[in-house]
C-alpha cells in the first residue's frame, strides 16, 4: 500500500498528514492505526476510551471489523463516547448512534456496558449537562484519563471526519460554542445543517486527546482541508474553519486524506480565498 507522507507543508508540532490514493487505502490504514492506539491505551492504562463522531467516518472504521482485529484486539477494554449527537430518537436515520451500531457496534465484541451513547429522551441541554456528569464520574475513577494541563478529560482517541463548511463534531465556522473554554460538552439549537439541535464536546475537550485523527475523503472537502492545514490559508483574512482549531495541547494529531480531499494542499491553489468561509 502507498501512504504518502505530505511534506510540502511544514506539519505543526505533533501533527502528521497521511495521505493516500483511494479511500479504500486509507481505511486499511485507519485501522491499524486505531489498533495501535488502542494497543498502547491499553498497555499503559488498562482501558481505551475512544470518541467517535457522525458522517462518513464509521464507514471508515470498517476494516477494524474485519480480519485480523476482530480477532486480535481487546475489545473488553474499549470504552465508547460521540464526540457530537444530533437531537433525535436513537432509531433516527439522523442518530449518530444508529449510524456508529449499525457499521461498528454490532460487528464487534464491544460490551454493552461500555457504550455511552448521549440521551435522545431529554432536551439538549439536559442531553448535553447529563453526557457532562457521566464523562466527570468517568475520569474520577480514571477509565477516561485526564489531561495534566487542565483537567479536561483526555480521551485516548478522538476521531473526527470534517464537513465541506470545515467543521468538526457539531462545531460549525463561527458559532459562538467555538469559543467556550470551560464547559466540557454543549449544545447548540441552530445547526447549520439539519436537525438543527445537535450536543457536542467542545474545543477544550477535543484539543486535550491523546490522539486526534481527521479523516476526509472525497473533492468536496478538497477547500476545507486546504483551510484547515494550509500554511497559506493563514492570516488575517483567513476563513474560520473549527477544523484548523484543533490543535492538541499535549496530544498528536493524524490527518488521513484521500487525493481528492488533498487535492488544494497538492496544488497549492494561493489563490483560494472563499468568502463563503
Ligand atoms: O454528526 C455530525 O454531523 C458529525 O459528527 C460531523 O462532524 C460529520 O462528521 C461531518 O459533518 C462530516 O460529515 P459529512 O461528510 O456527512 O458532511
Amino acid at each position: 500500500m502507498e501512504r504518502e507522507i505530505v511534506t510540502s507543508y511544514e506539519p505543526k508540532k505533533n501533527s502528521e498528514i497521511r495521505m493516500f490514493e483511494s479511500s479504500d487505502e486509507m481505511a486499511t490504514d485507519l485501522a491499524e492505526y486505531i489498533s495501535q492506539v488502542s494497543e498502547i491505551s491499553v498497555k499503559e492504562r488498562g482501558y481505551f476510551a475512544i470518541a467517535l463522531s457522525g458522517g462518513p467516518l464509521v464507514s471508515f472504521m470498517r476494516k477494524l471489523c474485519e480480519a485480523p482485529y476482530n480477532k486480535t484486539l481487546d475489545w473488553s477494554k474499549w470504552y465508547i463516547f460521540w464526540t457530537d449527537e444530533r437531537a433525535v430518537a436513537k432509531n433516527h436515520v439522523d442518530s449518530n448512534y444508529k449510524l456508529t451500531k449499525e457499521g461498528f457496534l454490532s460487528k464487534v465484541p464491544i460490551l454493552n456496558g461500555h457504550v455511552y451513547s448521549i440521551n435522545d429522551n431529554a432536551t439538549v441541554e439536559d442531553a448535553a449537562t447529563d453526557y457532562e456528569f457521566v464523562i466527570r464520574q468517568l475520569v474520577k475513577i480514571r477509565t477516561v484519563g485526564v489531561s495534566e494541563s487542565n483537567d479536561c478529560p483526555k480521551f485516548d482517541l478522538i476521531l473526527l471526519s470534517i464537513g465541506s463548511d470545515g467543521h468538526i463534531a457539531s462545531l460549525f465556522p463561527h458559532h459562538p460554542a467555538l469559543e467556550l473554554k470551560d464547559d466540557w460538552i454543549t449544545y447548540i439549537t441552530d445547526s447549520p445543517e439539519p436537525p438543527p439541535e445537535r450536543i457536542t464536546f467542545t474545543l477544550p475537550v477535543i484539543n486535550s486527546a491523546a490522539n486526534i485523527a481527521v479523516v476526509a475523503t472525497g473533492e468536496d472537502k478538497a477547500k476545507a482541508v486546504y483551510f484547515a492545514i494550509s500554511d497559506g490559508a493563514e492570516g488575517p483574512d483567513a476563513p474560520s474553519v473549527p477544523a484548523r482549531m484543533v490543535q492538541p495541547t499535549d496530544g498528536k494529531l493524524v490527518w488521513f486524506l484521500d487525493k481528492a480531499s488533498a487535492s488544494f494542499l497538492e496544488a497549492k491553489n494561493d489563490a483560494c480565498q472563499d468568502p463563503e468561509y
